[in-house]
């Protein structure tokens, strides 16, 4: 295993555990697989959130539970589905009422907005860490990373790398509760899940990603499994005003490209659907923009270059 990654790892020991069951209709690879039970197309996906890995030591209680289960509905959202089921699994340190009381309120009122149950789970004793196992209804054709073709163009929800900026602000004691720099702070603390965009591109978008490790990363798993090359246009996606002033203008673009915890959607449609693209968004109240273009080849670059080191995402093992 020459590359030392968590996709190496999945790719090479963890992508074709167990029985060969004709009833899963997509394993390992993407946002969710897809299982058929009773005739039903059901999607399963499982994300774990590490304190200090994955959200700071100091954030309230409230938002961790949101988080929790909001990065298990990103991926609901990624596949077009209904989230509806979820498992969630919690280990603490040690029993502190207020801190559970608090996370259950976040994970709950999330939960309830969405229309998910949480039907069951785990407690156990240890570093703090949470694992939220969702399943969901699936359209009858899932979103998926392999379905962009050469000329389709690629679009993005919301304002990628506003959640790396809120972040570096929570992480500023001077900063952290000023008003001007509220924006940036919401967008890491509370990200928004697109469940009802994902929903309105079925049969619109040629493929579809949430964006967890930076957009240009993620891009670059639809140009990798749909066998396309991705060139994303710094003009077209040029980061909010917001970040740019809290970053300067060269560090908002590698954050916009590179900082991940968006949970936003990165999709691809066919030119001709560019209206319908547009009315999915109205439909579903969500900003999207277009920043770029699929073709033949291989692989992501940036206004025709390769994407630049500081902008090639998360990844657990290389830091
Ligand atoms: N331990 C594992 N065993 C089997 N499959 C895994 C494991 N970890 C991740 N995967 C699968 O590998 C793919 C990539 O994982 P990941 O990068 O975590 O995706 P995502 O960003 O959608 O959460 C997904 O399809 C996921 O289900
Ligand atoms: C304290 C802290 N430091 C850094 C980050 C940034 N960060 C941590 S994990 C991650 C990527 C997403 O996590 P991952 O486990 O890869 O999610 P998945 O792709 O499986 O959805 C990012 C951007 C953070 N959220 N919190
Ligand atoms: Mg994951």
């Amino acid at each position: 295993m020459a590359e030392r990654s968590e996709f190496a790892l999945i790719r090479h020991y963890l992508s074709h555990l167990g029985a060969n069951r004709r009833d899963v209709t997509l394993g390992v690879g993407d946002d969710a697989a897809v299982v058929v039970a009773q005739g039903q197309s059901l999607l399963m996906a499982l994300d774990t959130l590490v304190d200090g890995v994955h959200f700071p030591s100091d954030l309230s209680a409230y938002w961790v539970g949101h988080r929790a289960l909001a990065v298990n509905l990103s991926d609901i959202a990624a596949m077009g589905g209904e989230p509806c089921w979820a498992l969630l699994s919690l280990t603490l340190p040690d029993v502190d009422e207020a801190w559970v009381s608090a996370f259950a309120d976040g994970l709950g009122a999330l939960a309830a907005r969405h229309g998910v149950a949480v039907v069951g789970g785990d407690v156990t004793r240890g570093p703090l860490s949470i694992s939220v196992q969702i399943t969901g209804r699936a359209p009858a054709t899932p979103l998926r990373r392999d379905g962009a073709r050469d000329g389709d163009r690629v679009w993005v929800s919301g304002h990628p790398g506003d959640a790396m900026g809120g972040l570096s602000v929570w992480q500023s004691a001077v900063h952290r509760h000023q008003a001007r720099w509220r924006g940036l702070r919401r967008a890491f603390l509370a990200p928004q899940p697109r469940v009802a965009l994902g929903q309105a591109l079925t049969g619109i978008a040629t493929a579809a990603i949430d964006i967890s490790d930076g957009l240009a990363a993620d891009a670059g798993h639809i140009a990798d499994r749909s066998d396309v090359a991705i060139d994303l246009s710094t003009l077209a996606c040029r980061p909010s005003s917001r970040l740019r002033q809290w970053l300067g203008e060269a560090p908002a673009v590698d954050a916009q490209l590179g900082g991940g915890d968006d949970y936003e959607l990165c999709f691809t449609a066919p030119a001709s659907a560019d209206d319908a693209v547009l009315s999915a968004a109205r439909r579903s109240r969500t900003p999207v923009r277009r920043i770029g273009g699929v073709g033949i080849g291989a692989g992501m670059t940036c206004d025709g270059h390769p994407i630049a080191d500081a902008a090639t995402g998360y990844r657990h093992f290389e830091r």
